[in-house]
Parts: structure tokens; sequence; C-alpha cells
């Protein structure tokens, strides 16, 4: 088994950052970085140690959305946010191999606009760009509307910004620019082909006024799972984040979406499914676990809790629920912002029925799966998921910088590798390659 799908769908590994001052939820804990807000340098190392470890891509969240109450932010480092591609830019010349996935949402953007911005980073990287297209989980009132966008009109646009894009980055074949002195011919204009797209929601005459991309095209990351999150996927997705904390549902939501890509002509070598997973690791087990707690201690509880049922839209806060009796959920009302996280949290919720204490015990902020042990026994869990087809690979979130990173590759990515499940280096320096993506392009299904 793990023969034959190590050679179909290679095992992945990305890095999760968010482009505010802190990785980790126990900011802190005194060995924890504060500042990245503010000082590139914080990036420019750990982009480094994550590019020395092999990692395939480091993929930056990001989100646009109103704070009407400055308060709900007095505990936590999350307002000030670098520009994703304006970060990414500076990675670029700072790294050499390791892909650069940034994500900007069809909601609040032009298509033109992000063809050029990704076009341009693919450049700059010398073909490492990725775009995580997101319709996003609220920001309305920042560009000009009442409240955010309704989820299955923000799913309907996607597809054809996505679509625009594709085409804008297909509109000037790189070998138009011919560039000879001699003659004084600069382009070729048959190799320039204006897209004139006229849709439902977009215009666009074109053609890109960008470099070409070297990756043709950059690769396409996506993290909606909803119903119609699952069918922009599949139709486009090459990435695909995930929050899942159980293999059984994280088998059936990947097998689910690749039979939906089966009716674009898409398959499994097309798509990397990449859980979130964030480790605690040391050496021994109870190191680990004296980890753990420690980590705990520098959490904010209260505010974790309040931010787990928020992203989640939870109808109530979980903060105010005794610490260890077992929660009750009410009724949920359906959420316009991010319909998969809902569903993840209110269905553990009803299966397990965890106290807020195990709540904090098993995810993080974010909703994503924390797992707490030795090297061997993290890369037992990694690899049980990816042999068992219930992911590709991860996208690792770690929960302190720069220790949770120097920890992971000193740790866990040599065990990775000793199981020959990472290989050593990059095979290439474009992202496509290394991800072993084929484009879709007729002469690379
Ligand atoms: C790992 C991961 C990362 C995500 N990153 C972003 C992000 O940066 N910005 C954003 O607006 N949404 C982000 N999302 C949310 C999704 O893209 C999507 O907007 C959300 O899931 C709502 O869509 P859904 O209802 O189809 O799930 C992320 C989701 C996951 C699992």
């Amino acid at each position: 088994m793990s023969a034959g799908r190590r050679q179909t769908v290679p095992f992945a590994l990305g890095a999760y950052f968010t482009g505010s001052a802190t990785n980790g939820d126990a900011w802190r804990a005194p060995e924890e970085d504060i500042d990245a807000d503010v000082e590139f340098e914080r990036y420019r190392s750990y982009v480094a140690s994550l590019e020395r470890a092999g990692f395939h891509a480091i993929f930056l969240y990001d989100n646009v959305l109103p704070i009407a109450d400055p308060t709900t932010l007095v505990r936590t480092p999350a307002l000030a946010r670098w520009d994703t591609f304006t970060l990414l830019a500076a990675l670029a010349v700072t790294t050499t191999h390791i892909g650069l996935i940034g994500t900007a949402s069809t909601t609040f953007n032009e298509p033109y606009n992000i063809a050029r911005k990704v076009a341009s980073l693919d450049r700059l990287s010398r073909g490492r760009a990725g775009w995580n297209v997101v319709t996003a989980t609220g920001g309305g009132e920042n560009f000009n509307l009442a409240a955010h966008m309704d989820h299955g009109a923000r799913y309907e646009r996607a597809h054809e910004f996505v679509d625009v894009v594709k085409g804008l980055w297909d509109s000037v074949d790189p070998l138009a620019f011919i560039r000879d002195k001699s003659s004084g011919v600069w382009l070729d204009p048959g190799k320039v082909h204006p897209l004139n797209h006229v849709g439902r929601f977009y215009q666009v005459a074109g053609p890109l006024n960008a470099p070409p991309p070297v990756q043709r095209p950059p690769v396409l990351a996506q993290a909606g799972a909803s119903g119609p999150g699952k069918d922009l996927a599949a139709r486009i997705g090459e990435v695909i984040y995930t929050a899942a904390c159980d293999p059984d549902e994280a088998r059936a939501y990947r097998l689910d979406v690749l039979d939906r890509a089966g009716r674009h002509g898409r398959d499994e070598r097309h798509m990397r499914f990449l859980p979130g997973l964030a480790p605690i690791v040391a050496s021994t087990e109870s190191e680990a676990r004296a980890k753990f707690e420690r980590y705990l201690s520098y959490l904010d509880h209260d505010e974790t809790l309040q931010a787990i049922s928020s992203y989640s839209s939870l109808s109530q806060d979980l903060s105010l629920w005794p610490r260890h009796t077992p929660i009750t959920l009410g009724a949920v009302a359906e959420t316009n912002s991010h319909k998969s996280r809902q569903s993840l949290i209110v269905d553990w919720i009803e299966r397990y029925r965890p106290t807020p204490d195990d709540i904090l015990r098993t995810f993080t902020r974010g909703g994503h799966r924390l797992v707490v042990g030795t090297p061997s026994a993290i890369v037992d869990d990694m690899q049980g998921w990816y042999e068992s087809g219930a992911c590709d690979g991860f996208n690792i979130m770690f929960t302190s910088s720069p220790v949770g990173i120097d920890d992971f590759t000193r740790l866990v990515v040599p065990e990775l590798r000793r199981r020959g499940l990472l290989q050593d280096g990059y095979g290439s320096r474009i992202l496509r390659e290394n991800l072993r993506i084929p484009s879709g392009r007729a002469n690379d299904r």
C-alpha cells in the first residue's frame, strides 16, 4: 500500500503561519517571539529553518475582518497582520526552494489584481508561488458592504474568479517577448491573447500586464469544506487544507472531494489533502506531557474558548460554561461564515460530550488537532493517517515559535526521513514539481 501510494501521491509537508505577531496561542511563554508583526527577521529565520528541514511550502493565513469592539483583542495578538503577498515577496528573495502559498479572497479582490500579484510572486521566487483561494470568513463591512456576502453567492463568484485568473495567466506566452535590439522588435503579438472574458460576475479584457508566471500555472490551494467548498476544491484545488480531528472523517472527506473531482477529469494525482496538525514534541513521553501542561499554563483559557466558540459559530460562549462539566449545545444557528468548522466542532461536541477543558486539550484556537508525544509517536500518527488514505501529508501549525519550529525540525523531521516519508532535500526549485502535481494541461495530465 504505502509504496504505491508514495508513488502516486507523495507525502507533502506544509507549515502554517498567520501574518501577525506570534504563531502559538501561548504567546506569554518567555521564549515566545511576540514581534513578528513588526520584525521581518522573525519570518526570515522561521522559513529558513523550514527550508533546511525540507518543508514543501509555507502557507500564510489571512483575513480582513472588521473589529467592532477592540476590547475583544486585548489578550490576543491578531490585529497587526502583514499583507500576505508583500511578506511572501520578501521571503521569495531570502529563500530558494520552499513553496510560498498566500491567501487572498475572491470576495474582496478583483481577479486582475490577484492574477498580477501571484504571477509576480511566481517570477520573484522562480516558480514557487501558490494562491490559497478563499471566499473569506467575513469582512464585507470593510469593502462597501453592510454585511458578509451570502455563502452560496461567494462560492459562485469564486469559480468564475479563478477561471479569469487562470485565463489571465495564460494570456501572454512567455515566448512573446522577443527583445531584439537589432530589429527593434520587442514583442510577438501573435503570442498575446487578450482574454475578453464576459461572465456573470466579471468582465475582464486582458491581457495580463505582469511577468508571465514560471509555473504553468502557479499552484492553487483551497480550504473550504462545506458542500460548495468541496465543489470548488474538486474543480480547482491542488493543495487542500482541512481541519480534521478524526482519520475516518478525514478519509471520508478526501474520498468525497475526489469523487466530485472525477467529474472534472481530475484524480488524486492532482490534489494533496493536508489537515492541520499542532504538535507538541519532546524526546520522552513525560517531557512532552510536561511541555503540554506548560503550554496550557500560558494559554488564556477564556480567550481561547471564546475564539473557538466564535470561529466555529457555536451560538454560545464556551468560556462561560463550567470548565469541567460536559458541554450541552443548545440550538446552533446555521452560519453564513465558516460552515465546515461549525459542523466539525458541533459534531465533535455532540459525539464526545467534552468539557471546556477537554476542548482546550484537543484543539488549537482555530479548531485544529493538538498532538502531544515523542517524535516516533507523532510520526506514527502522521504515517497512520497518510497510509490509510486519510490525507496526503500535513499542514503543521506550530504551537510556538521559534521553539516549536525548532523542536519539530530537530526531532520529528529526522524521523519522517528515516521512514522514507520525507525526502532528503528538494528535487526541484519549482513548487509544482516538488509536490509532483501535474499542471492539468493536455501534455501534463
Ligand atoms: C487550514 C485552513 C486555513 C484557512 N485559511 C483561511 C484564510 O486564510 N482566510 C479565510 O478567510 N478563510 C480560511 N479558511 C476558511 C476557508 O477557506 C473557508 O472560507 C471556510 O472554510 C468557509 O467555507 P466553508 O463554509 O466552505 O467551509 C481556512 C480553512 C482551513 C481549514
